[in-house]
């Protein structure tokens, strides 16, 4: 079984936290790796299908007509993935959370939820930050799943909160929290109100640590951790021991080989990071997105890459990439060529 403790993780990421992401990042380091957020009534509708081309496990949600492709919901690559792969759920209700988690258990190392969604969308329905409030439902998801998933499976169940308001409330629902059963707890170091630009509130951690040591749970702190150097830094500083886990997100959607005592060069990453999500036929509108977080505003690279539609556009761009991250030649005139065949 999969263990926490200690470990320099991928945060679960929406958008971010796709195949090629994780897999840059395990590539540089990652000890574990999480996938993005997925809700507990979309897996459900998911059927599970070997890749023989991809050599993938893909989740799918089957086209309601012929003409349309199904909808690739979660990938995997347990080639690389196995042992190391944490999957991130959405949900309000336990027995849809079970339910869901049965459809993805055998493929993932274990289930963690998402107690930490300041977002619209989560909060409206109950979940994400919602289950802070209401820690009695966020209670029975965590203990039904230890009992009907965790233990059948023998994968382990974990949780990611946010500080609450002060120390004394974030006390009482940890400890009431660390006895669901659940193998590892994640802390992102703020309020729910506070954004990532904020910096995080690492003050109670001890004081959370000692509940998780008492109840035999690994605890990963979150928040604002640049790098594995400056992880290993934090973790002295704040007094604690090898045992204590870090999770980084926006530096790792930025640049996935944070995880590495040297992180890569940007034009370096996003070659890494174009040639993976080529291999695994990633989504144009996903490599797009990640494009924009790793290639820095200020570099030509990155009018040039949002200006690309196809996979092919874009790989005609990386070639233009010299070795210091300047470029060879303006691949200008190719792109609106490429735009007048479109029109034609
Ligand atoms: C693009 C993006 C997507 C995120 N999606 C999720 C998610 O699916 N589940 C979750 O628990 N947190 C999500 N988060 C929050 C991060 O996991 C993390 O808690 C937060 O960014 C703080 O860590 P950081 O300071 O290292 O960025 C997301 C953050 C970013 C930047």
């Amino acid at each position: 079984m999969v263990t926490y403790a200690g470990k320099l993780v991928l945060a679960p990421m929406v958008r971010a936290g796709e195949l090629p992401t994780r897999l840059l990042a395990l590539k540089h380091g990652a000890d574990l790796v999480w996938s993005p957020e997925i809700v507990d009534k979309k897996l459900i509708q998911c059927q599970k299908e070997t890749n023989t081309k991809l050599n993938t496990i893909d989740f799918v949600i089957p086209s309601s007509n012929d003409k349309k492709p199904s909808t690739v919901v979660f990938r995997t690559y347990p080639k690389l993935e196995k042992n190391k792969l944490i999957f991130q759920m959405g949900t309000s209700d336990p027995t849809l959370a079970v339910e869901a988690a049965k459809i993805v258990i055998n493929e993932v190392d274990g289930i963690d939820i998402n107690a930490g969604c300041p977002k619209h969308f989560s909060i409206h329905s109950g979940m994400g930050a919602a289950l802070l409030k209401t820690p009695e439902k966020l209670c029975s998801i965590l203990s039904e799943l230890v009992e009907k998933v965790g233990k059948p499976y023998n994968k382990p169940i974990s949780v990611k909160i946010r500080i609450l308001e002060d120390e004394q409330s974030t006390i009482e629902l940890v400890e009431k929290i660390c006895q669901t059963g659940i193998a590892n707890l994640t802390v992102h170091c703020r309020t729910t109100p506070m954004r990532n630009r904020e910096a995080p509130i690492r003050d109670y951690l001890q004081t959370i640590n000692k509940i998780c040591k008492k109840n035999n749970v690994s605890l990963i702190m979150n928040g604002a951790i640049s790098n594995r150097t400056h992880f290993e830094n934090l973790r002295q500083e704040l007094g604690f021991g090898n045992e204590l886990g870090g999770m980084i997100a926006e530096n790792a959607e930025s640049n996935p080989s944070v995880f590495n005592e040297t992180p890569l060069p940007w034009f370096l990453t996003c070659k890494e990071y174009l040639s993976i999500a080529e291999q695994f036929d990633n989504h144009v509108g996903n490599t797009k997105y990640m494009l924009t977080r790793i290639v820095p505003g200020k570099s030509k690279f990155f009018q040039l890459f949002t200006r690309c539609k196809t996979s092919k556009e874009i790989n005609y761009v990386k070639e233009q990439i010299d070795d210091k991250g300047e470029l060879i030649n303006d691949p200008t005139d190719y792109l609106e060529e490429c735009r007048k065949e479109e029109k034609n």
